[in-house]
């Protein structure tokens, strides 16, 4: 449906509703003749039950089927599934009874039962409709490009494509067009851009990205590009050439997307697009980063890079560390993506690290009961973990290798584990990096002017564990926060000489200022000269390699699995002690429907509700009942909900607080607002 212009979508369109319009026709006809034909109005009862059917589809899931099923936070929103599965049930129950007290006869009850399965079928066609209906999606950037059923995107490929296009004529540098869904269901896809550094699209471009994807028509998307080059002096006339690399994750819908994004590029005259295949995301990233910097940037050259600085970091592990047999060996859980795929090739490049790969996508599928998402929000084991696996270190990579967690598996209990989830991955580092800082700036360096003051910070959202703030704290770091969303996070750590950057879902990584690693490289040289073997040296060496082996570009979950184990390794810690770093805060994550998101509007890295006036004092309120308890509100940049967060000193302090709370949104903004 896709494929097909506008104007004939919006025929489609008008056809289906035109089809739903006569079922309903045709249900309330043989309602009305079970009662008239017999002249007998008793199975008219049946109309109020059908009254009361779509209730909760008109007044909150929309076109959101799924919130039918999930659980809500929201008693309101209960009661009226509660009256859909009632109302149901009374539809067949009243003619049913009716013909049984001899009431009405077997006619009025076929034509009683029959309008029944009509109207049921309407509905599922309306929910059907809107599930595919393409044509009134508002697609927006967000926080991670565009994403939507796959089946709607070939057009917005196309005008991705032409942006990517624009963006590389306006930059006079390669650029990244990444295709993939992330952790989202199989049948969905998505596109984000790399900008030349290898990070997110600018967000300058942000509004002209929403503006093109949904421009209903070629006339005024061609007005709308026009406009735009004029405006950005984008030399648009064949002067200059540009060029676009291309990504796709394993998602079968890819392959043809990446057909129309081609098309897109090439659609401006001297853009070339190049084919780089299925690739993790911080993969394409890391590429553009290295072409713009004319450095190598194959695909082997990536393996190549973080083989070395692995196998670098490796050879400084001081003697005497190491950790016990049992924890030799480590768990991937490679969600059926293509993070599964490129860990095996890593695998045989570095040929002696001990990883057994599981959900490698042969039948599974793609993030279904598998993934770094499903293991953070879930709290439980991936499919294809069992008890034989307890104790041992695993990890779960995203559907397009960005985000990394690790979990051990607990003895005796139906999959739960012990989650170690990005804050710990980023207390780790912080743990490693601070101590090599300290080895490498020795207290007579000050005197000896050989000394460099590394401005090294953490960067936090509201989401990360209040105790990992406490501990990072504790450490003497500098802890700042920003809103959600990794650009936020990237933009904020590359202000430091060292930033470490990691939301609690496990997508982060290090940034090394150029400034500072030039100064690294020149003491590494002087150090090998004057005391070659050194500890300081060592440590040198150790940072060094770490700014290789971490993605500068994005977070990857690859490269950071790389650094966890060669961390625990250099510390002599098992998954176990590691966890015991600090003890996570019960905490809670709810999602409220509410009528208008927008309504929401967030302050101080949104953990203060600006607007509507009155929330966040009752917010406030509620959460002074409970010692310890911390709870902030947020609309969702990737989902039409607001996000409820509550942490506490007890789980059921934590679940009441966010449930308490999910009802205040409810109250202020919901279906059951004033
Ligand atoms: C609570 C949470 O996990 N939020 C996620 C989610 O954003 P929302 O704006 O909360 O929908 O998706 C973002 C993109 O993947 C990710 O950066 C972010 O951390
Ligand atoms: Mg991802």
């Amino acid at each position: 449906m896709a494929d097909l212009p506008r104007s004939v979508i919006a025929c489609l369109h008008a056809g289906k509703l035109a089809f739903l319009a006569i079922l309903v026709s045709g249900g309330i006809v043989l309602q009305i003749l079970a009662c008239a034909l017999y002249n007998n109005w008793w199975p008219m009862l049946s109309a109020i039950m059908y009254v009361l059917l779509p209730m909760p589809l008109l007044f909150f899931a929309g076109s959101d089927t799924s919130s039918l099923l999930s659980e809500s936070g929201n008693s309101w929103v209960d009661a009226t599934k509660f009256l859909t599965g009632a109302s149901s049930i009374g539809s067949i129950a009243i003619p049913a009874i009716l013909k049984h007290a001899g009431v009405i006869g077997w006619g009025a009850l076929a034509m009683e039962l029959s309008s029944y399965f009509i109207f049921v079928l309407a509905i599922i066609c309306y929910i059907q409709m809107n599930d595919d209906d393409g044509y009134s999606v508002k697609l927006s950037y967000g926080t991670s490009g565009f994403r939507a059923d796959a089946s709607i995107l070939q057009s917005t490929m196309f005008r991705v494509g032409i942006l990517a296009a624009l963006r590389s004529l306006k930059t006079q540098s390669v650029i990244g067009l990444m295709i993939t869904a992330s952790h989202n269901k199989v049948s969905d896809n998505g596109v984000k851009i790399a900008d030349p550094s290898g990070g997110m699209l600018t967000q300058e471009w942000e509004p002209f990205a929403d503006a093109v994807a949904n421009a209903p028509d070629s006339e005024q998307l061609v007005q709308l590009i026009g406009e735009f080059v004029k405006k950005e002096n984008i030399p648009l006339e064949g002067s200059q050439s540009a060029e676009i690399l291309l990504g796709r994750d394993t998602r079968p819908s890819g392959e043809s997307l990446l057909e129309a994004a081609k098309q897109g590029i090439s659609s401006v005259v001297g853009v070339v697009a190049n084919d780089m295949g299925v690739l993790t995301t911080p993969q394409l990233h890391w590429m553009v980063r290295a072409r713009n910097k004319g450095m190598k940037s194959s695909e082997l050259d990536y393996f190549d890079q973080l083989s070395s600085s692995f196998r670098c970091l490796m050879d400084l592990i001081p003697q005497g560390s190491g950790i016990n047999e049992m924890n030799d060996k480590l768990i991937v859980d490679g969600a059926n993506g293509v993070g599964a795929e490129k860990l095996e090739i890593l695998k045989r490049v570095l040929n002696g690290l001990d990883i057994d790969i599981r959900d490698s996508g042969k039948g599974g599928v793609l993030n279904e009961g598998v993934g770094a998402d499903y293991v953070q929000k879930e709290k439980v084991a991936p499919y294809g973990f069992g008890p034989a696996d307890v104790g041992l270190r695993c990890a779960s990579l995203d559907g397009d290798a960005d985000r990394l967690v690790y979990f051990s598996m607990l003895s005796n209990s139906n999959k739960k584990i012990d989650l170690v989830d990005g804050d710990k991955i980023l207390s780790l580092f912080a743990l490693f990096i601070k101590e090599q800082l300290s080895i490498l700036n020795k207290d007579e360096d000050e005197k000896l002017n050989k000394y460099y003051k590394v401005r090294l910070g953490v960067v936090q959202t509201a989401y990360a564990n209040g105790a990992s703030t406490d501990y990072l704290k504790q450490l003497g770091l500098e802890v700042v926060f920003t809103p959600t969303g990794v650009k936020y996070l990237h933009e904020k750590a590359a202000g430091y000489d060292i930033g470490i950057y990691f939301e609690a879902n496990g997508h982060g990584t290090i940034l090394f200022s150029e400034q500072f690693l030039c100064w690294l490289e020149d003491r590494s040289n002087e150090l090998s000269s004057t005391s070659e073997g050194s500890e300081q040296q060592k440590a040198a060496l150790r940072l060094l390699a770490v700014s290789k082996l971490i993605n500068q570009a994005v977070g990857d979950a690859l490269s950071g699995l790389l650094l966890v184990e060669v961390t625990l390794q250099h510390m002599g810690w098992s998954i176990h002690k590691w966890s015991e770093l600090y003890h996570d805060l019960p905490s809670r994550q709810l999602k409220v429907k509410v009528l208008d998101r927008t309504a929401v509007v967030t302050g101080n890295a949104e953990t203060v509700v600006v607007r509507p006036p009155g929330i966040q004092e009752a917010i406030n309120a509620e959460t002074a009942k409970y010692s310890g308890g911390r709870c902030f509100i947020r609309p969702s940049g990737t989902e039409d909900v607001i996000r409820v967060y509550a942490e506490a000193t007890t789980q059921e302090a934590a679940d009441r607080l966010a449930r308490s709370v999910a009802r205040l949104v409810d109250q202020f903004l919901g279906f059951g607002c004033s």
